[in-house]
């Protein structure tokens, strides 16, 4: 690949191999989640989420998709519980979504695919001096999911489509104060979890996942605006921002598990 990553015939998923061999590693994510083979376990532990709003600190297109930054040098937005020990510091949240509402999501439940993908991105500051570190450990970062699925427009969605006229262009980006992402969780928590790796270069495998089986329901006229956002930089050639996911990768023997019955 002569020029960098992307999602385009000449730089996208299937090419990304040449520059990031992990990409066919053990452990690669995503993966199509098939509901009767997860197995119930019982040992889990409820998810505990707690997020200080006062953290959020700006929206970024950073040329692949668009992600709002959380300050996490201390425990003040955290994920705890679920399938890991431990507390990990939210870093930042970002989507996935298609150029068209029959597709968008990374993970897929029974080969379905949703119209998007929400990533809350947290890293092991128990364990791991900062994210870069823990992003190389096995146990270093743990990533919930969270399925978009076609419906009800979400309002609380809506506050983060509100700012994306401001980044349109890759490098782009403004301040994003006071948002709780904990708004744009669905009201069940229930999760499916597995061991996996970054769904885009560099493909580290330091992600536990954990998706939520309950989605959230966008409308078809706030994917738009998801769309209306550009892979490329001002006075580039215009190269919208759609199809920015990762197809499922083979599961390899790993097992996934489900917090419910
Ligand atoms: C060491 C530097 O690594 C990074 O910056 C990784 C950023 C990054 C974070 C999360 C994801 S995802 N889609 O798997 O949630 C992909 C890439
Ligand atoms: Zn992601």
């Amino acid at each position: 690949m002569s020029h960098s990553w992307g999602y385009a015939a000449n730089n996208g998923p299937d090419k990304w191999h040449e520059k990031f061999p992990i990409a066919q590693g053990p452990r690669q994510s995503p993966i199509d989640i098939v509901p009767s083979q997860a197995q119930h376990d019982p040992d889990l532990k409820p998810l505990r989420i707690v997020y200080d709003p006062s953290t959020s600190k700006g929206i970024l297109n950073n040329g692949h998709s668009f992600q709002v930054d959380f300050a996490d040098e201390n425990d003040s937005s955290t994920l705890q519980g679920g399938p890991i020990s431990g507390v990990y510091r939210l870093r930042q949240f970002h989507f996935h979504w298609g150029a068209s509402d029959e597709r968008g999501s990374e993970h897929t439940v029974g080969g379905v695919k949703y119209a998007a993908e929400l990533h809350l991105v947290h890293w092991n500051a128990g364990k791991y001096a900062s994210f870069g570190d823990a992003a190389k450990a096995p146990d270093g970062l743990a990533v919930v999911g969270v399925f978009l699925k076609i419906g009800a427009a979400s309002p609380n969605l809506q506050k983060v489509l509100d700012a994306l006229d401001a980044i349109k262009t890759k490098g782009k980006q403004t301040p994003f104060p006071q948002f709780d992402p904990k708004i744009l969780l669905p009201s069940s928590l229930d999760f499916w979890t597995y061991e996996g790796s970054l769904t885009t270069p560099p493909l580290l495998e330091s992600v536990t996942w954990i998706v939520l089986k309950e989605p959230i329901t966008v409308s078809s006229e706030q994917m738009a605006k998801f769309r209306s956002l550009l892979f490329t930089a001002e006075g580039e050639t215009a190269c919208c921002m759609v199809d920015n996911y990762r197809p499922p990768q083979p599961l390899k023997g790993r097992k996934v598990r489900a917090s419910f019955k």
